[in-house]
Order: C-alpha cells, then structure tokens, then sequence
C-alpha cells in the first residue's frame, strides 16, 4: 500500500453581508466570510490538503481568483474537482482531521452536519472524518473576529503493489 500525507491552511476575513459557510453547511451568525469564490474556508484547507498529498499544487493554481469562472464558486463543487484528481492517481480516504480557529461562533452545533457532507464530498465515512474548533482565546485576528482560520492534515490510501 501506498501512503501521502497532505496539509492545508487557510484564513478568511469575516465581514457584514455575507453567509457564513463552513465545511459546505451555512451557519447562522451575523457576519460571513469574504472572498472569490464562497469563501468556504474549511473546504479550501481540504482542498489545499488534498492537493498537497498528490503533489498539485494549491487550489490557487487549479482555480485562480482572476478567474470570473469562480465568482461566488461553491467550494463542494470545487473540492469534488479536486477529489477527482486524487481518484484519478487511484487514492481513497485513510483519514482527514481538520481545526477551524475561530472565537465565534461557536462550531460545536455544525460539526456533525459537516463531517457529514465533508464525508459525502470525498466518498467517505463519517469515522474518518474529524473536524474540530478551538478559540485563540480573543488573541489575533481570530480572537478579535476578524477572521476565521482553519487548517487540516490528510492521508490518502492506494492500495495494491507500488
Ligand atoms: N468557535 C469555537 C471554538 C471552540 N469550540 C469548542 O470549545 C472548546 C474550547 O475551546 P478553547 O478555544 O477554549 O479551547 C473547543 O474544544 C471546541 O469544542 C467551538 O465549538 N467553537
Ligand atoms: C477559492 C478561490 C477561487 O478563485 O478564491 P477565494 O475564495 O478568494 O479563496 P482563496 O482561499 O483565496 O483561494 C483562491 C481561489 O482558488
């Protein structure tokens, strides 16, 4: 069996006016996140992980933000893109855990909900996705509100001779 590793980080900034969208759930809050595209960035630092683990880049290179084709792109259909790439090179899922740092709001309620589609949008079990939430206790821009980081590490799995 063949084993890579992959790992991702990724930071928003939270404005007024937008949804916030989290591991492709949207969560009630009164600010979202602002970018490009939706802004997912759970989703981007999968992405990003993803693509790491089989040596593509980022998702920067594979969806440019000059590009007008990902105005408001919804980050799932991005990370089924990339997970195209991964099957294509004959990898699945060995695990995925994730950390999205943010002082509020609080994730507790929407983890489950987004492991769940976490693990639809990689052909997974929910088991072997992990996602968690910490606050950097109101130090930095997390802890001011200003933005939410989050990062994640991946291990894909080919199994066979090689
Ligand atoms: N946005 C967040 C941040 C944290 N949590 C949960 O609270 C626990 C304690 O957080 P600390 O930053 O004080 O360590 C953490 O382990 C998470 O379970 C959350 O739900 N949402
Ligand atoms: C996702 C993309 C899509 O254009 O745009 P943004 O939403 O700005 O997100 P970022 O994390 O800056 O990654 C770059 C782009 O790939």
């Amino acid at each position: 069996m063949t084993v890579r590793v992959g790992q991702g980080f990724d930071v928003h900034r939270l404005v007024e006016g937008r949804p916030l969208i989290l591991g492709g759930v949207t969560i009630p809050y009164e600010k979202g996140l602002l970018g490009h595209s939706d802004a997912d960035v759970l989703l981007h630092t999968i992405s990003d992980a993803a693509l790491g683990a089989i040596g593509e880049g980022d998702i920067g290179k594979h969806f440019p933000d000059t590009d007008p084709r990902f105005k408001d792109a919804d980050s799932a259909k991005l990370l089924e893109h990339v997970w195209v790439l991964v099957k294509e090179r004959g990898f699945t899922l060995g695990n995925l855990d994730c950390t999205i740092i943010a002082e509020r709001p609080k994730m507790a309620p929407h983890i489950g909900v987004m492991r769940e589609r976490i693990a639809g949008l990689l052909e997974a079990e929910i088991s072997q996705i992990n996602v968690k939430a910490t606050t950097t206790e109101k130090l930095g821009f997390t802890g001011r509100g200003e933005g939410i980081a989050a990062q994640a590490v991946i291990l894909l799995e080919r199994h066979g001779e090689n």
